[in-house]
């Protein structure tokens, strides 16, 4: 990988589970040191006494968050924190030269005004904002390269538009007949202690949340809508599903060419990611498990089409911290380094 010099990075929000991720992976990425670990409530506790099976490698105590001391020691600096606090941090950081990646939802969103219906908030970094650039690699690769600031989608709208984007840039469905029906594990609701997430109300149990509402929707939109050309709403209901990771998005939209097969299908796909390293097209009939994406950045897409209804049906699986969050986060760092796209991202996972 030839001789890098080793960028100094800190990650906020550290003891989460976006923050653990990001630990973990850049402990084992050539191209970074971890400096610095940031939080609220955590802050003054061994990371050790946080997480132990990380102690033999991780020797940083979690720091309350100052971010003139943080810019002092970090040249690019991970946000992994609740909705409404990156919006908070990041015009100071950049302005003292950090490159900033946001996990959070703060800087997904082009048009403010849509982040407060459904966020809240009182905005006042107007320009901070404007230079956002929305951290999928495989739809804006080039413009990542450039960035400062990269506000990374999360894990239900990264697999969702990863299954949409091929059908949908090349006009091939109609888009507003797309309906998303995504399931997540408990780990897609992050470390804090909630009702629902008890081992006795998650366990045994599938359930629909956000129905018509799930802030999602408006992210997905807005990238729809770039990708199609033109205004797009879809249908995306999430699940809760009882597992810990993984995330499946299976998708539906009638295709304008009923002559379409799975065999054409499967060659788009293949041509629209050839150039996307952490893409997998599935073969003909072979469909996607969640399992097979744990513990890796990668996404696993099958296809199939309905001759009877001329539907597409596309399935995409990912690990939700991983390629929905953590992972993302440092293949758009990779990019904006110059480095390796796939530079210290696991491709392999664990399965079976
Ligand atoms: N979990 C997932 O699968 C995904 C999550 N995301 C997004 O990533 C972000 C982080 O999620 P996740 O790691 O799951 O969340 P967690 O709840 O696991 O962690 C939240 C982190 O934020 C810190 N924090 C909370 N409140 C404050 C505050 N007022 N000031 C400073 N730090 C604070 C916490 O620190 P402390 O413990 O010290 O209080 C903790 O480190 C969220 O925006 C989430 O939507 C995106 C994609 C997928
Ligand atoms: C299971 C669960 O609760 N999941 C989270 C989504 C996690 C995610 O996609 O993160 P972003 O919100 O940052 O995009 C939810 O539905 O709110």
């Amino acid at each position: 990988m030839g001789d890098l010099g080793r960028l100094p990075v800190g990650i906020i929000g550290a003891s989460g589970y976006g923050g653990v991720q990001l630990v973990r992976l850049l402990m084992d990425h050539p191209g970074v040191e971890v400096v610095y670990l940031g939080g609220d409530s955590s802050a003054g506790k061994a990371y050790s006494e946080l997480y132990p099976h990380l102690g033999h490698c991780v020797d940083l105590t979690i720091e309350p968050i100052d971010l003139d001391l943080v810019a002092s020691r970090c040249q690019a600096v991970f946000l992994s924190l609740p909705n409404g606090l990156a919006y908070q941090m990041a015009p100071t950081l950049l302005a003292k030269g950090c490159k900033v990646l946001d996990l959070s939802a703060d800087y997904r969103f082009k048009n403010l005004e849509t982040y407060k219906v459904w966020y809240g908030g009182d905005r006042q970094d107007q320009e901070t904002s404007a230079l956002a650039v929305y951290g999928l690699p495989e739809l804006y690769r080039d413009r990542i390269a450039e960035a400062q600031l990269v506000g990374c989608p999360g894990c239900y709208v990264t697999t969702s538009l990863l299954a949409l984007a091929p059908l949908l840039k090349q006009g091939l469905i109609v888009p507003e007949t797309a309906i998303i029906d995504a399931k997540s594990g408990t780990s897609g609701a992050g470390r804090t202690a909630k009702t629902n997430l008890l081992l006795s109300e998650a366990d045994n149990s599938l359930a629909p949340y956000g129905v018509a509402r799930h802030r999602h929707i408006p992210e997905i939109e807005q990238i729809c809508s770039d990708l199609a050309g033109h205004e797009v709403m879809v249908q995306f209901t999430p699940h809760l599903i009882p597992m810990v990771r993984g995330l499946l998005a299976t998708v539906y939209a009638t295709l304008r060419d009923p002559g379409l097969v799975r065999e054409d299908l499967i060659t788009i796909y293949s041509a629209f990611y050839r150039a996307s390293p952490f893409i997998r097209i599935l073969p003909a009939g072979t469909y996607p498990q969640t399992k097979w994406a744990c513990g890796t950045n990668v996404c696993y897409i099958g296809v199939e089409v309905d001759p009877r209804t001329d539907r597409a049906i596309i399935m995409s699986v990912t690990d939700n911290l991983i390629k929905g969050q953590a992972g993302q986060a440092i293949q758009c760092l990779n990019l904006m380094m110059g480095w390796e796209e796939t530079l210290g991202l696991p491709q392999l996972g664990f399965y079976p």
